[in-house]
């Protein structure tokens, strides 16, 4: 089984949550992408969207589904999204697409954060991807440094700007044997927006998608 089809199993296995007349949370990349195209067919039943990034945006939109401000609703029932590595703890690193800052603000604001993944995206320890990490463009030397001293090998991602303005560092050689203290470790240094790691906050349930069919995760 190729990892698209289990993309598209989990993508349309989070369907079964979504509830009508709610504003659903949604995230970015080629998964969410397929959990879009089956919100679609009910776009007439819901209230409507909040996006993580521009390009979740635009593909509602061409969908003709509402995008909402989070600003003008209340605490969101759920919120899915994808992810680069998984634990089975739930704990996440997101970022692969660069939208991690928007998707943090919007997993927090949600009372449930459903993770959609094919079934090569669960590890036992977090960082073989690389770790990226949203900052300010004045501080992405001195980021560097820092995250150097936290055993990272920072690399700039090259050409990217993120829908906030900013940079991506993306830190290899990292083995993740304590994702909280990380998080708050690297969003701690000046300059850092935030960081792909997704462990402060969880996902609450892990859709994966196997050649067994959707296998449900929830944090052990
Ligand atoms: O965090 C993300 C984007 O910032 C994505 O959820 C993550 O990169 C997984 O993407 P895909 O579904 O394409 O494998």
């Amino acid at each position: 089984m190729s990892a698209d089809q289990g993309k598209r199993m989990a993508a349309e296995a989070a369907m079964e949550y979504v509830e009508e007349n709610t504003v659903i949370g949604v995230g970015t990349g080629s998964t969410v992408n397929l959990f879009i195209d089956a919100l679609a067919d009910m776009k007439a039943r819901i209230d409507g969207t909040i996006s993580s990034s521009e390009a979740s945006t635009a593909r509602l939109r061409k969908h003709g589904i509402p995008v909402l401000d989070l600003n003008e609703v209340g605490t969101l029932p759920l919120y899915v999204d994808g992810a680069d590595e998984s634990t089975r703890f739930l704990q996440l690193i997101k970022g692969g697409g660069g939208a991690l800052t928007r998707e943090k603000i919007v997993a927090a604001a949600s009372e449930r954060f459903i993770c959609v993944a094919d079934e090569s995206k669960l590890v036992d320890v977090l960082g073989g991807f690389p770790l990226p990490v949203e900052v300010i463009p004045m501080a992405r030397s001195y980021v560097a440094r820092e995250l150097v001293k936290l055993g990272g090998r920072p690399e700039l991602r090259s050409g990217f700007t993120t829908d906030n303005g900013n940079i991506i560092l993306d830190v290899h050689g990292l083995k993740i044997m304590e994702p909280i203290k990380l998080e708050q470790q690297i969003n701690n240094i000046p300059g850092v927006v935030t960081n792909g790691l997704f462990a402060l906050r969880p996902a609450d349930l892990l859709l994966l998608g196997s050649a067994d069919g959707v296998r449900k995760l929830t944090a052990e």
